[in-house]
């Protein structure tokens, strides 16, 4: 006999009996529920004072009977029957009210954040017969105000609705949405949320970056949601009323994916997905996965599965279900795809094999460095925001072609050229990965080794996009970055580029405040006055020991 699930304590032997034997009954196709079963239901829970419910599958059999308390019944989790995004559960819940209240507030959110097929509620008469049954649907094409459509409650004699008919039609719809965003090729839908505690535009600026990140990473984004509480849910991050309107606009546009704009603990992460059946990422993941599409050295690919390996680690404790949702990162492309289905074992087995690996790829490298500094010749850092436009500089300075894109993290892996001074003098000029606010602490340390080779740096040029709107906390969050790599003893020159995007006054301001050498990276001909400093910082360089 299968099991009864929810709140069974203090049963007796032959309620819990009747309660069990509620799996040997069918429904047919037509019926919402049967009428001898509804006036069951009434009589049992109207007898052990309790609510009691059922969910039943598209072949109308009873897969789950759950005993609630006066209030509420707690649906189980049901991961056999998770469906593929943009679908429906394949069940449906059916539950009695003891009092005659039609469907609640609790009750459609459950229906939202589960997917139902239908939720229903059976109320009582006062001496425990059948009164009405009220069913709510899902509308697929629904808006905001109007997500639901709940239908005139029905009486015993109008209980064969055209069940299975509607269940049909409203996955059609499902369909037609599906079909309609398929057409957008393969990437990913997504809907970005910041939940904070802080000032809103705060979270407006890092939404904003984040939707930046997104648009980098190949992700298209439908919609972004902000929520500003007291204090985050431990569990859930926000309240499960936002959420359940976050998985019906999920349903609703044919997204599946949603990214965090803050960094979520596993535990999290697990109810989140239990809740939602999306796939959930935070912001770090997404950084993770953009430096995974991006990698393109044997360093680089090897530093970022570190990366990845890394932050996963503490979250594969999780039970299987969400595991695959949990790992799969957007589209599961990169250097770290073959992780996907790793447990913890293989995960540190594979975390010792990259550290050896890496520290050989290093030590190759070392000795190349050596053999090029043993030549003397000095060395300037381009460091810098992602997307300041640091690689365009190199570009312009030495005459070459590093990719530069207008996306964040073009460049993950070191590019070194060299320039010749006016003065004849020479330099060995180095292009570096972007910072970025809260650089994920897995990534500094995997690409410590990369970041590192700035200390051997004669000169570091922080190269600034001045117009950026966040300019300023992009210039702090390069600093602090900078002083954790202890380089704060290495000489900056602050460039200020892309002034061609702003006025020429505003552009002699800011160079004044932040003692910075205006420039458009990509016109050589503004170079000179940066070019000069350069050569000026370098010779007068102190004398190396
Ligand atoms: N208008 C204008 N655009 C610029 C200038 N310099 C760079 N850009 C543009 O800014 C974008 C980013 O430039 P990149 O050189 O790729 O920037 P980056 O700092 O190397 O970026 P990451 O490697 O992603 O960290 C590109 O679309 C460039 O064309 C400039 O002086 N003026
Ligand atoms: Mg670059």
């Amino acid at each position: 006999m299968k099991k009864l699930y929810g709140n069974t304590t203090g049963l007796k032997a032959d309620q819990t009996r009747r309660l069990e034997n509620l799996y040997r009954r069918r429904i047919p196709n037509e019926f919402a529920i049967s009428p001898d079963l509804a006036r069951d239901l009434a009589h049992i829970s109207h007898e052990i004072r309790r609510q009691v419910g059922i969910l039943v599958n598209r072949s109308g059999k009873i897969t789950h009977v759950i005993a609630g308390d006066t209030q509420k019944i707690v649906i189980p989790d049901t991961p056999e029957y998770r469906t593929v995004p943009g679908r429906l559960k394949g069940l449906r819940c059916l539950h009695t009210h003891l009092k005659d209240e039609p469907l609640t507030g609790d009750d459609l959110t459950d229906l939202s954040l589960l997917r139902l097929d239908l939720m229903g509620a059976i109320t009582l008469t006062p001496d425990g017969g059948f009164h009405q049954l009220h069913i709510g649907h899902i509308l697929p094409k629904g808006t905001p105000e109007a997500p639901w459509q709940l239908l005139p409650p029905l009486s015993s004699g109008q209980l064969d609705m055209g069940c299975h008919a509607l269940i049909r039609a409203l996955e059609s719809e499902l369909a037609q949405i599906r079909a309609l965003y398929a057409g957008a090729g393969d990437q990913e839908r997504a809907i970005l949320v910041s939940v904070t505690t802080g000032p809103r535009h705060m979270a407006r600026d890092s939404l904003d970056e984040l939707r930046d990140l997104a648009d980098s990473g190949g992700i298209h984004v439908v919609d972004t949601v902000l929520q500003q509480r007291k204090k985050a849910d431990p569990r859930l991050v926000m309240g499960r009323g936002k959420l359940q309107e976050l998985a019906l606009m999920a349903l609703q546009r044919g997204v599946t994916l949603i990214i965090f704009d803050q960094e979520l603990n596993p535990s999290q992460i697990r109810s989140l997905t239990d809740q939602t059946d999306l796939k959930i990422l935070d912001r770090t993941q997404l950084i993770l996965d953009i430096f995974a599409q991006r990698a393109r050295t044997r360093e680089g690919k090897l530093q970022v599965e570190m990366a990845q390996l890394k932050y996963l680690l503490p979250r594969l404790v999780i039970k299987n279900t969400a595991m695959s949702r949990l790992t799969g990162g957007i589209g599961g492309r990169g250097p770290g795809e073959t992780k996907l289905e790793i447990n913890r074992r293989r995960a540190r087995e594979r975390i010792n094999r990259l550290e050896k690996d890496l520290s050989q790829v290093i030590r190759h490298r070392q000795r190349q460095k050596s053999r090029r500094s043993r030549k003397g010749l000095p060395i300037i850092s381009i460091v810098g925001y992602t997307n300041a436009g640091k690689s365009t500089l190199l570009n312009t300075l030495t005459q070459s072609k590093v990719m530069a894109e207008d996306r964040l993290f073009a460049t993950l892996d070191p590019t070194s050229r060299r320039l010749r001074f006016p003065r004849e003098t020479e330099v060995i000029i180095t292009d570096t990965v972007g910072f970025i606010r809260d650089l994920p602490r897995d990534l500094v340390v995997a690409f410590r080794a990369t970041l590192e080779e700035l200390n051997s740096a004669d000169l570091l040029l922080h190269v600034i996009d001045i117009s950026n709107p966040r300019f300023e906390e992009q210039i702090e969050s390069v600093s602090r970055i900078l002083s954790d790599l202890d380089l704060e003893q290495v000489r900056v020159i602050r460039v200020l580029n892309k002034q061609d995007r702003l006025d020429p006054e505003q552009v002699a301001i800011l160079a004044r405040k932040l003692d910075g050498i205006p420039i458009s990276a990509n016109r050589r001909a503004t170079l000179i006055p940066l070019i000069e400093k350069m050569e000026a910082e370098i010779e007068n360089r102190p004398p190396t020991a």
